[in-house]
């Protein structure tokens, strides 16, 4: 039987997430015996359409890239237009909701909401907003598990690298001391093109562009964003529950080429370094500028690509490196979740 699909939030994400459904799904069902169908789509300003037999795919694309809107989406029998979110959640005959909606560093809201509403009307929920697993994992993970539904989000850090599943699943047994990395694909995208040349504007214009940067970009470029992933790490891989007040921040917006340009002459280069790391005196969680050594390995982490390496007691560190932003890498994120939820069923 096909898993039936809401969406909530219908930017760039989403509509990846919807390109990748229409490409594969001829080999998810041939590979995998997998069906995923999109029964509701809702989304803040682009409209919001419901037919309990499914969306047909291409007319939502052809919606989208023609209008801007989900308005022109054809009539047909059974067809509902105009839920909010609220309304999705409650009425939807979806198994699963996939939230993409943008990523609040203040509250988390209202995807902590739709978490909540989701989990009371038994329904899984998939995510690759940062808010709710940084500011409310435990209360959320209890009230999916009450509620006998999963929630996953492997997408809210390094987008489609499966940054938190190599800690859980195949690290797992070892003790975890430290984790630190590159876990921004705008800042990091922006420090390369200013050593290329670019003004900090014109490289965040390209970044935004490009599909990584937040709506709000000043999430990015202050650090949040990469504070908000060492929240996740910290409660999710490490279980430690850590706390956006515990962790030192400072993003890159007060860079200038000037710096870029001294980082280059003494042969090194700028990174924005997220880390967590447990001392005899407690927790040390920081985000910030590190000025790198040319051989450092990640220094040569560039463009949207981030990095991440475990410091693991038996198997020494372990390093990731993967894509940390970008609309099809996400995208796929929200596959990788949904085939898990899948094959538990
Ligand atoms: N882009 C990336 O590379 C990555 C993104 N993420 C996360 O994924 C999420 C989506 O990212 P992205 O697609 O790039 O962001 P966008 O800003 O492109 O899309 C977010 C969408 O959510 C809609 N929205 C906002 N509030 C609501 C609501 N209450 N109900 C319904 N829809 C709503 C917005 O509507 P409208 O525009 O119509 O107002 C917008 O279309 C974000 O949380 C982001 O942090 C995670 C990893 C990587
Ligand atoms: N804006 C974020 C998107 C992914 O989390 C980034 O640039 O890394």
């Amino acid at each position: 039987m096909a898993h039936k699909l809401a969406l909530i939030g219908f930017g760039g994400v989403g509509k990846g997430f919807v390109e990748i459904l229409r490409d594969k799904k001829m080999k998810l069902k041939k590979d995998h015996q997998i069906e995923f169908k999109i029964v509701t789509i809702t989304d803040l300003y682009k409209g919001s359409l419901h037919h309990p037999d499914g969306l047909s795919l291409d007319e939502v694309l052809k919606a989208i890239d023609e209008n801007g809107s989900l308005d022109a989406y054809p009539e047909q029998p059974g067809l509902i237009r105009g839920w909010n979110s609220k309304e999705t959640i409650e009425k939807t005959n979806a198994d699963s909701i996939v939230e993409m909606t943008y990523t609040d560093v203040k509250t988390g809201q209202p995807a902590i909401d739709h978490c909540k509403w989701a989990f009371l009307h038994k329904k899984n929920v998939v995510m690759t907003n940062k808010g709710p697993v940084a500011l409310a994992y435990n209360d959320l993970a209890e009230q999916a598990h009450a509620n006998g539904v999963k929630w996953f989000f492997e997408g809210a850090v390094m987008s489609g690298t499966p940054a938190l599943r190599l800690p859980k699943m195949t690290l797992t047994g070892n003790e975890i001391n430290k984790i630190n990395g590159i876990f921004n694909g705008t800042t990091n995208y922006m420090l390369m093109r200013m050593e290329e040349g670019l003004e900090y504007d014109e490289a965040l214009k390209e970044a935004q562009s490009l599909g990584y940067a937040e709506a709000d970009p000043t999430a990015d470029v202050e650090g949040y964003d990469v504070l908000y992933k060492v929240l996740i790490l910290a409660n999710v891989v490490l279980g430690i529950p850590l706390k956006r007040e515990d962790v030192y921040c400072k993003g890159i917006s007060t860079m200038t080429t000037d710096d870029i340009k001294e980082a280059k002459s003494l042969g090194k280069r700028w990174k924005l370094i997220g880390s967590i790391q447990k001392t005899k005196e407690g927790v040390k969680a920081t985000v910030q500028p590190v000025m790198l050594d040319l051989d450092d390995p990640l220094a040569g982490v560039t463009g949207a690509m981030n990095a991440i390496t475990y410091s693991c007691d038996l198997s020494g560190a372990v390093t990731l490196v993967g894509a940390g932003a970008g609309i099809k890498e996400t995208g796929f994120a929200v596959l990788i979740d949904l085939i898990a939820i899948e094959r538990e069923r």
